[in-house]
C-alpha cells in the first residue's frame, strides 16, 4: 500500500519491542488490522471478521473495532496530512499507524481528547515501547488541538487554486479518483456529497432471491424492505450468515443496484418464441448470477417495487419513461435457461455453489465456449476497477493505480465486442461496472457501439422507472449519495435484427 513516510524516528529511546496484549481489545484488533493492511497489503474487510472471531470480540467492542479499523483507513489521506504537519519527524511506520488510529478518534469519532490520546498513548506503550509512547502523546495533543474542519483549510491546499486537491485531503481520497469521479457526475456540485457518501459505511442490502426467499421472511430477522428492489432488504444489525435464508442460498447479501440492474436486463422485451437463453459472462462469485438464476426458474414474481406485474396483456414494446406499468416481456412463458461462465475456476465454483438450475463453466469470455448468436440475454458485470464500491473496501481507495485502467479498457471493449456476438439478432446485451470512471463505462460503451454497425443503445433508464436521478441517458449511473447504493453503471445495448 503507497503511504507516506518511511524508516524514520518514532521516538522509540531504545524501547522493549515486546508485544504483549494490551486491555483494550478493539483497539488493538484495529491496530492489527491497520498495520497488516499497511505492512503486507491484507484485505481488511476480510482479516477484521476473523481477528473478531478469533479473540472473541462481540458486540459493542465488535463494533468499535470496525469504526476503529475501517474508518482509520478510509481517512488515512486526510490524518497523514495533518499527522505531518504536528511531527517534527517522519514516525516509524508503526507508529504512524498508532498515530493514525488516534487522529482518527479525535477528528471523526468525537472520542473525547483524554481518551482518544490515553488509550492510543497505552496502545503505543504496550506494543511498540514507551519511547514511542511519548512521542506519539506530544503528536495527538497537537492534533486534538484542532477539530477536523480547522484542520482542512490549514493542511488541503486552497479550494479556489486547486478544488480538486482541496477536496482529496479533505475528504481523504486519492486526487485521481476525485477527478474521475467529477468528470463522471459532469461538475463539481455532488462532489464533496459523493465523497462523504464514500466515507460513511454501508447498510448491509439483502436480495431474497425470487420464488426462494421474500422481503417478508427477511424482515422476520429485523430486515427492512429496500426503497427500490422488490428483493431488496436492509439489515442494520447482526450477521447476515446466521440468517438461515441467507446460509441455504435462497437470500445473499447483495447491493440494490447489483439487483437493479440485473432486473433491468431481464425487463428488456425481447420477442422469443420458446425458452430463453441467458448468459452471465463474468459471473464470479455469482451475485447477478443468483438473481437471473432465480428470475429464470420463477420470473420476477415480486414486480417492480411500485406493485405493478409482469404481464402480457402490459407489455409494450417502447416504454414511457416514469410510466407505473413497467414495460416488460411476457413472464417468459417458454421459460428461461441460464449460462454462468467465469474465466477464475475458484470464482466459478462459487457460482455453481449460489445458483441451483444454472448451467456453471469454467470459460474465457474473449474466447467464448459458447455458440454465437443464439442469447436472448447477455449479462456482462465486467472486470473492472471497483471505484463505485469504496465504501465496502476501506482501503481499496489507496491500492488502485490509474496506470491499470488502459489495460482494462482493452479487456472491457473485448468482453463487450463478444457479447455482443453472443447475442442473437433482437437480444440484448447489459453492459454493468462497478465503477462510474468514464473510461470504463460511457467510453468503452460509445467505441463499442460505434465501431459495430449492429447495436443500438436503449435507455437503460425506461427500464428502471422506480428510479429517479440516473443521468442523462442513455446509459443508468447509480450513485452513493443519491440513491445509496454502490456506483453502478448499466448501458443495454440491442443487436439490430
Ligand atoms: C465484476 S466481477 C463479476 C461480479 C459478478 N457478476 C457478481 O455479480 O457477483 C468480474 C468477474 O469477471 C471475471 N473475468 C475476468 N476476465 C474474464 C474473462 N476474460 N472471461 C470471463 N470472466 C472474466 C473475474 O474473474 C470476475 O469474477
Amino acid at each position: 500500500m503507497k503511504t507516506k513516510g518511511g524508516q524514520g524516528a518514532g521516538g522509540r529511546g531504545g524501547a522493549s519491542r515486546t508485544r504483549r496484549p494490551a486491555r483494550d481489545q478493539a483497539r488493538n484488533a484495529a491496530f492489527d488490522v491497520v498495520r497488516a493492511v499497511d505492512e503486507r497489503d491484507a484485505y481488511a474487510n476480510l482479516l477484521l471478521p476473523r481477528l473478531l472471531r478469533e479473540r472473541g470480540i462481540k458486540g459493542r467492542d465488535a463494533a468499535l473495532a470496525t469504526e476503529l479499523a475501517y474508518g482509520t483507513l478510509r481517512g488515512l489521506g486526510t490524518y497523514d496530512a495533518v499527522i505531518e504537519m504536528c511531527s517534527d519527524r517522519a514516525p516509524d511506520p508503526d507508529v504512524r499507524d498508532a498515530l493514525r488510529l488516534g487522529a482518527h478518534q479525535l477528528l471523526r469519532m468525537r472520542v473525547p481528547p483524554h481518551a482518544a490520546v490515553g488509550t492510543t498513548v497505552d496502545l503505543v506503550r504496550l506494543r511498540i515501547g514507551p519511547g514511542a509512547a511519548k512521542f506519539v502523546n506530544a503528536v495527538l495533543r497537537k492534533i486534538g488541538s484542532r477539530t477536523l474542519e480547522e484542520w482542512v483549510p490549514i493542511v488541503a491546499p486552497d479550494p479556489a487554486d486547486d478544488p480538486v486537491g482541496h477536496l482529496a485531503v479533505a475528504y481523504g481520497h486519492p486526487r485521481w479518483i476525485v477527478s474521475a469521479f467529477r468528470d463522471a457526475l459532469g461538475g463539481s456540485d455532488e462532489l464533496a456529497d459523493l465523497l462523504d457518501a464514500d466515507n460513511a459505511r454501508p447498510l448491509v442490502t439483502l436480495v431474497a432471491r425470487p420464488g426462494r426467499s421474500s422481503v417478508e421472511e427477511l424482515e422476520d430477522f429485523g430486515a427492512l424492505p429496500g426503497r427500490y428492489s422488490p428483493y431488496a432488504a436492509y439489515l442494520r444489525e447482526g450477521d447476515p450468515g446466521q440468517i438461515g435464508a441467507v446460509a441455504e442460498t435462497r437470500a445473499a447479501v447483495q447491493d440494490e443496484a447489483s439487483q437493479l440492474v440485473t432486473l433491468a436486463l431481464t425487463r428488456v422485451p425481447v420477442d422469443a418464441d420458446g425458452e430463453e437463453l441467458w448468459l452471465d459472462m463474468c459471473a464470479g462469485p455469482g451475485g447477478k448470477a443468483g438473481l437471473l438464476d432465480a428470475i429464470a426458474t420463477y420470473g420476477d414474481l415480486a414486480g417492480p417495487a411500485d406493485g405493478a406485474r409482469r404481464s402480457t396483456a402490459e407489455a409494450t414494446p417502447e416504454p414511457a419513461r416514469g410510466s407505473a406499468d413497467v414495460p416488460v416481456p411476457e413472464a417468459f412463458p417458454g421459460g428461461a435457461r441460464l449460462l454462468a461462465a467465469d474465466v477464475q475456476p475458484h470464482r466459478a465454483r462459487l457460482v455453481w455453489q449460489t445458483t441451483r438450475d444454472a448451467s456453471v463453466v469454467t470459460a474465457d469470455g474473449t474466447e467464448p465456449a459458447w455458440r454465437q448468436g443464439v442469447f436472448d440475454r447477455v449479462m456482462l458485470d465486467a472486470p473492472c476497477t471497483g471505484l463505485g464500491a469504496l465504501r465496502r473496501r476501506p482501503e481499496a481507495r489507496w491500492r488502485r493505480d490509474p496506470a491499470g485502467i488502459a489495460e482494462l479498457g482493452k479487456l472491457q471493449r473485448r468482453l463487450l465486442d463478444s457479447a455482443l456476438d453472443a447475442v442473437r439478432p433482437g437480444g440484448v446485451v447489459a453492459y454493468v461496472t462497478c465503477s462510474p470512471h468514464l473510461a470504463e463505462t460511457r467510453v468503452v460503451v460509445g467505441d463499442v457501439v460505434g465501431r459495430r454497425g449492429d447495436v443500438e443503445q436503449l435507455d437503460a433508464r425506461d427500464y428502471l422507472p422506480e428510479v429517479d436521478g440516473l443521468g442523462d441517458g442513455p446509459h443508468a449511473q447509480f450513485w452513493p449519495h443519491r440513491h445509496g447504493t454502490d456506483a453502478m453503471f448499466l448501458a443495454l445495448l440491442r443487436k439490430r435484427s
